[in-house]
């Protein structure tokens, strides 16, 4: 079997092509476009090109985007005072804080201190909450895309073994309640998993989100699986490669996302998405 490819660039451009719709519809009622404040500290470069993505990405759907940009590291009382700051601003719908901060900046102080309905990340504990007790609100933005690609498959979700490698905050917990919901049955891998292959030999879905390159080899995969790979991992010749050895799991696979052009752009539109939805919230309260 080859497996058909999950165009993650298709379907992120045919979501941001909705969403501009529907602010282009709010601006004819009468509604200003939705506003997301981006915080940006310190060099790292991935950050500044995932920063870039997101913010041509709101220029092209009409969100406006308010950069925050810090080169050197604030205090926490002083980024503490800039969310305070964006929490009251009533023209800003949603705050972005990218992640990873440089130490000694602990990211759940800052998290837990944005306003829940302006936490267009969905991590504060309120979402993350809201998701797990089956009521999902601000969902996180990179499990909610690879829901939108699974849909895509046009397979029925429930029912399958969906197993995700890769346990953090931010993805691999998040990807795990998600499925749930979907109907799946999900076992969740991580650092201290004991034979990790039986796992992903078993799994009618395979999600890859541990940050190592090439961690799974294509020959482990159950012929026919779908598989989505999180992984963006660049290595020292410049090149993106994912958690799965492409070349080998698109022979044994039903589907899979390539990298790049697979979840990273899901993960654009999906902040976008719930941009607009926080700002269609405020504007309705
Ligand atoms: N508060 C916060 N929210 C995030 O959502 C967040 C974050 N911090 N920190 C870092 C990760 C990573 N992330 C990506 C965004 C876009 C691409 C993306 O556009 N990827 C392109 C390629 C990009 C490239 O060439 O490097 C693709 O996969 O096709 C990838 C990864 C958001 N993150
Ligand atoms: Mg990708």
């Amino acid at each position: 079997m080859t497996a058909r490819l999950i165009d993650g660039k298709q379907i992120a451009a045919s979501i941001l092509a909705d969403i501009k719709e529907r602010i282009d519809a709010r601006e004819s009622h009468g509604l200003r476009r939705p506003n997301l404040a981006v915080i940006l500290i310190g060099d790292d470069p991935a950050s500044a090109i995932y920063v870039r993505n997101k913010t041509e990405a709101c220029r092209r759907v009409g969100i406006g985007s308010v950069p925050h940009i810090l080169k050197t590291a604030p205090t926490e009382a002083e980024l503490l005072a800039l969310i305070t700051r964006l929490n009251e601003d009533e023209s800003i719908d949603g705050i972005l804080l990218q992640l990873p901060l440089p130490a000694p900046l602990r990211p759940e102080l800052f998290i837990e201190h944005i306003l829940p309905t302006k936490d267009v990340d969905g991590f504060h504990p309120y979402n993350m909450g809201r998701l797990a007790v089956r009521r999902p609100a601000l969902r996180p933005c990179t499990p909610a895309g690879v829901m939108t690609l699974l849909h895509h498959t046009g397979i029925p979700l429930r029912g399958l073994h969906a197993v995700v490698v890769g346990a953090s905050n931010h993805v691999g917990r998040p990807m795990g309640l998600e499925l749930l919901l979907a109907g799946c049955t999900v076992t969740t891998c991580h650092r201290f998993t004991n034979g990790l292959r039986g796992h992903v030999a078993a799994a009618d879905i395979l999600i890859a989100a541990a940050g190592k390159p090439h961690l799974i080899p294509g020959d482990w995969i159950k012929e026919g699986a779908i598989v989505i790979d999180i992984g963006m991992n660049r290595l020292a010749n410049g090149h993106l490669v994912g958690d799965i050895d492409f070349a080998e799991a698109e022979k044994r696979a039903g589907w899979i996302t390539p990298v790049p052009g697979g979840v990273g752009p899901m993960t654009v539109s999906t902040l976008l998405a719930n941009t607009l939805e926080a700002a269609t919230l405020r504007s309705a309260s």
